[in-house]
């Protein structure tokens, strides 16, 4: 048996589909079968081991449907995930034994780190804020990474007999001023040009603040997460959510 792989990419014309194309194409062991996006034939996804999925909230579970029926492995950047869609994606890959689905809201390694150091420092502060930044071609707010975020802080927090917010007095504020509650704990989204991704978890304690940052500069960033998961995923079945799963991260 052949020890490369045969890739697809969904959302090929698009920001991160088209990065993804050129960086299986670079890569010595990965070969790219098909590239498909809006208004194209799913078939040639066939002729690939793996399809990578970088669309919209709105045809992503779609797309894992089909792939899944097909006996496709899945790693899938798209966002817009909750519990409720996560277990709908479980329940198709029940159906289909041996078949991996890696749902992954953001593929870049120093990403991953910020969000394991928040959920870490959480049960340590009074407060905690997160402030997504992004290119104003975002369709989506807050951002996945954002949502994640909160979700691993708010776990941290409760695990510690804390509340997920932290004190505010406010009585008056204009609507959005506060931001978005995720799991209780606020989320503010920043659209401007000139930004790529970027996250500042604040946390805040007795006379202290920590600032966990992390920057996307260039989509570049995300490309070994995403490269590591096409490699990985054929060897485990099931859903997978989080490149964390395939990190070591002692
Ligand atoms: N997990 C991660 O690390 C990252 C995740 N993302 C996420 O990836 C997603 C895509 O982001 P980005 O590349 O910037 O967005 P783009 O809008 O640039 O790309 C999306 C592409 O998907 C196409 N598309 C839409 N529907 C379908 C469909 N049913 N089948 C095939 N193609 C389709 C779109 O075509 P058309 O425009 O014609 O509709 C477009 O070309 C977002 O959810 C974003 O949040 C982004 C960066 C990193
Ligand atoms: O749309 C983007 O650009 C990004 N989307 C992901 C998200 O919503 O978290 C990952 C990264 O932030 C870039």
């Amino acid at each position: 048996m052949s020890d490369r792989l045969a890739v697809g990419v969904l959302g090929a014309r698009g920001r991160m589909g088209a990065t993804v194309c050129a960086a299986v194409e670079a890569a010595p062991d990965l070969d790219l079968v098909a590239a498909v996006d809006t208004g194209e034939q799913r078939e040639p996804l066939r002729a690939a081991d793996v399809v990578v999925d970088f669309t919209t909230p709105d045809a992503v579970l779609d797309n894992i449907r089909w792939c899944v029926e097909a006996g496709r492995h899945v790693v899938v950047g798209t966002t817009g995930f909750d519990d409720a869609r996560l277990d709908t994606v479980r329940g198709w890959l029940a159906g289909s034994a041996g078949v991996g689905v890696l749902v992954a809201p953001n593929f870049g390694v120093a990403a991953v780190l910020m969000m394991t150091f928040a959920a870490r420092a959480a049960r340590f502060f009074d407060s905690v804020e997160i402030v997504e930044l992004h290119h104003p071609n975002k369709i989506d707010a807050p951002s996945g990474t954002a949502r994640r975020t909160a979700e691993l802080v708010a776990a941290a927090r409760r695990a510690a007999g804390l509340a997920p917010a932290g004190p505010d007095a406010t009585t008056s504020a204009l609507d959005g001023a506060r931001g978005a509650r995720v799991d209780d704990v606020p989320v503010h989204a920043v659209r401007l040009a000139g930004l790529v991704a970027h996250q500042e978890v604040l946390l805040g304690g007795a006379g202290e603040t920590l600032t966990l940052r992390h920057d996307s500069y260039d989509r570049t960033s995300f490309m070994p997460g995403v490269l590591l998961a096409v490699r990985e995923i054929v060897s485990r079945p099931g859903l997978t959510v989080g490149l964390e799963h395939l990190l070591d991260l002692g």
